[in-house]
C-alpha cells in the first residue's frame, strides 16, 4: 500500500524561521570579514569556525519559528508576549550551546533576530522601520524572569566605558541597521557594487558607528576606535568593490588579527539587516546572489 505524505505549505512562523536562519548563513558565509569566521577561516577565533557557525544557525531554527508563532497567537506588543520570547529565547540558546558544545556563537543573533522575527510576524507587510520600532516596544518591556547576568561580556564593558550594548540598540530600533547597514546595502546594491560587495559594505556601514561590546571585550577603547575608523576608511575610498577600498579592508582585517578583535555585535546586525532586507517592501536582492 502506497501511503500519500500530504505537503504543507509553511506557516508564515516557519517562513520567518527559515529567513531568520538564511541570514545568519549569509552573514557567516561572507567573506572576507574583518577579523570575524567566514569562508577564509576563524579570523580572531580559536574555538569557532564556519561548520559551527552553520550548525548554531540551523539550531536556531525552532526557536525563530516559536517566537513567531507566539507573536501571532498574541497579535500584538504585550507583557505577556515578550515573557514568551523570553523563555523562548533563553531555550534556543541553551540549544545552541549544546550544539556548539559550549561555545557562544550567536547569543547576540538570538536576542535580534528573535525580536526581530516576533515583530515581522505582529507587522506584517510593514517597512522595515515598521518592523524594528515594534521589535523596540518588545525590547522595551521588562522581562522579570530574565536572569540579571552582571558579569557577561557585554554588561562589563557597559559599565566600564560607559557605552550602550545589545539591550540598548533593539531598544532604540536598532538604528545601526535602520539607519546604517540597509541604506549602505541599497546604496552600494544601487551603485552596481555586486551582491557580496554590497553586503560587506554593510557591514562596514555597521561597523562605523556601533559600539560593539565584544571588541571592547577583547581590545577596549583602541580596538573600537580602530575598527570604527577603519570601516569608515573602506568606505571612503570607494567600498568593498573598488580597489583601493579592498586595499583598506585588507588593513583592517590585519588590524582586527592583530588586535584579536572580533565585531560580533555587527555581524549579528548584518544578519538583521538581510532579514530585514528579505521581508520588507523594498527592491529585491537580485535572485541567484549566493
Ligand atoms: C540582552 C542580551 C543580548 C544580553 O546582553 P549582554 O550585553 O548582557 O550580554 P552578552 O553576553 O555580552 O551578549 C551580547 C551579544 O550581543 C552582540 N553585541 C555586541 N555588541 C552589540 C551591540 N552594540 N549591538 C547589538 N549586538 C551587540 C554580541 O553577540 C555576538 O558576539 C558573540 C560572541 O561574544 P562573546 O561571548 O563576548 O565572544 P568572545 O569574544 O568570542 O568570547 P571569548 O572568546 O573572549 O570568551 C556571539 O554570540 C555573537 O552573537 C554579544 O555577545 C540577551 O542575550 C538577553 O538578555 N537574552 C535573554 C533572553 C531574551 O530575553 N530574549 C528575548 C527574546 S529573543
Ligand atoms: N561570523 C562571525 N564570526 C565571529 N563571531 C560571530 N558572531 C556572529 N557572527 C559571527
Amino acid at each position: 500500500m502506497s501511503a500519500l505524505i500530504a505537503r504543507q505549505a509553511p506557516t508564515a512562523a516557519e517562513r520567518l524561521a527559515d529567513l531568520a536562519v538564511q541570514a545568519l548563513v549569509d552573514e557567516a558565509d561572507l567573506s572576507p570579514k574583518p577579523g570575524l569566521v567566514d569562508r577564509r577561516g576563524s579570523g580572531a577565533h580559536s574555538d569557532l569556525h564556519l561548520g559551527l557557525m552553520h550548525a548554531s544557525a540551523q539550531s536556531l531554527w525552532p526557536a525563530f519559528a516559536a517566537m513567531a508563532d507566539a507573536a501571532r497567537c498574541e497579535g500584538r506588543v504585550s507583557q505577556a508576549l515578550r515573557e514568551t520570547l523570553g523563555q523562548l529565547g533563553r531555550d534556543g540558546e541553551a540549544e545552541m550551546l549544546r550544539v556548539t558544545a559550549g561555545v557562544n556563537t550567536h547569543r547576540g543573533a538570538i536576542w535580534a533576530l528573535g525580536l526581530l522575527s516576533a515583530a515581522a510576524m505582529l507587522e506584517s507587510g510593514a517597512s522595515a522601520g515598521g518592523i524594528a520600532a515594534s521589535a523596540a516596544a518588545l525590547a522595551r518591556l521588562d522581562d522579570p524572569a530574565a536572569p540579571h547576568n552582571p558579569d557577561s561580556h557585554g554588561a562589563r564593558v557597559c559599565r566600564r566605558y560607559g557605552v550602550l550594548g545589545a539591550r540598548e540598540q533593539a531598544q532604540h530600533g536598532f538604528p545601526a541597521v535602520i539607519e546604517h547597514g540597509l541604506p549602505q546595502l541599497l546604496a552600494s546594491r544601487r551603485a552596481g557594487a555586486g551582491e557580496q560587495n554590497a553586503r560587506l559594505d554593510a557591514l562596514l556601514a555597521i561597523m562605523s558607528s556601533l559600539t560593539d561590546t565584544c571588541v571592547l571585550h577583547r581590545a577596549g577603547l583602541e580596538g573600537l576606535t580602530r575598527m570604527q575608523a577603519g570601516a569608515r576608511a573602506v568606505l571612503r575610498a570607494g567600498g568593498a568593490a573598488s580597489l583601493a577600498g579592498r586595499r583598506q579592508l585588507r588593513l583592517l582585517d590585519r588590524d582586527m588579527l592583530a588586535l584579536n578583535a572580533s565585531p560580533g555585535g555587527a555581524a549579528d546586525l548584518l544578519a538583521a539587516t538581510l532579514f530585514l532586507d528579505r521581508l520588507a517592501p523594498h527592491a529585491p536582492a537580485p535572485t541567484g546572489s549566493n
